[in-house]
């Protein structure tokens, strides 16, 4: 089984990748539990050019295709070979958080992002978890982290607001893989949630 998680920074996706990660595991299932951008050595090494390109370093455009040469990687060499090994993937991210950032977030790029996802990537998760948090309680929740603050979360409380609306969007555009989570309340609330819609 394939699943992901998605949603705005900050939501608690990573969170609660992990904690269903945990879950599963000690019912017995072998559960790889990865991220993107990243999740492979190469992807990783993209990771890098991405999240500490500084500024505008890369196009909009140029960055879709940084982001799919990753997932590319990352499906190849990590995702590919463990679920053909029965095991259960859970990533903290995938093609989703492509469509919302790239393709809708930041300018209207979806043909362009959808035209590559189906040349070089084609499979779906098939659950999607959508962690769905007002954008001043998720960047609250960033800022509280610290320490990784990125070009990405920088971008404000507008931006985030777009996204937030993105990520809701994937519900009804994917009604049959794509589940609305709420993320208020505390991690076990939330993780229940998430557990109810598996
Ligand atoms: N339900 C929650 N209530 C309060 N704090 C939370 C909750 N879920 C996550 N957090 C905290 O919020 C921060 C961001 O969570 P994280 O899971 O890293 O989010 P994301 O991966 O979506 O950016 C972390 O410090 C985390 O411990
Ligand atoms: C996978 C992916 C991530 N991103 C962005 C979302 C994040 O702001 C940033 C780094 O991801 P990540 O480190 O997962 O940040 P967070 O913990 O806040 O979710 O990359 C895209 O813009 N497009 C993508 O396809």
């Amino acid at each position: 089984m394939f699943i992901s998680f998605e949603g705005i920074d900050g939501c608690g996706k990573s969170t609660q990748a992990r904690m269903l990660a945990e879950a599963l595991r000690a019912e017995g299932r072998q559960v790889v539990l990865t991220r993107e951008p990243g999740g492979s050595p190469g992807a990783e090494e993209i990771r890098r050019l991405l999240v500490e390109g500084a500024g505008e370093r890369w196009s909009a455009e140029t960055e879709c295709l940084l982001f799919t040469a990753a997932r590319r990687d990352h499906l190849e060499r990590t995702i590919r070979p463990a679920l053909a090994a029965g095991q259960t993937v859970i990533t903290d991210r995938f093609a989703d958080s492509t469509r919302v950032y790239q393709g809708a977030a930041r300018g209207d790029l979806r043909a362009f992002v959808n035209r590559l996802h189906d040349m070089a990537i084609g499979i779906e998760p098939d659950r999607t978890f959508v962690i769905d948090l007002d954008p001043e309680t998720a960047l609250g929740r960033g800022n509280a982290r610290g320490g990784d603050e990125d070009r990405f979360e920088s971008l404000g409380l507008g931006f985030q607001m777009r996204l937030a609306q993105g990520f809701r969007g994937l519900a009804e555009e994917f009604p049959a893989r794509v589940r609305l989570i709420d993320g208020t309340g505390s991690l076990d609330q939330v993780a229940a949630r998430v557990r109810a819609a598996l």
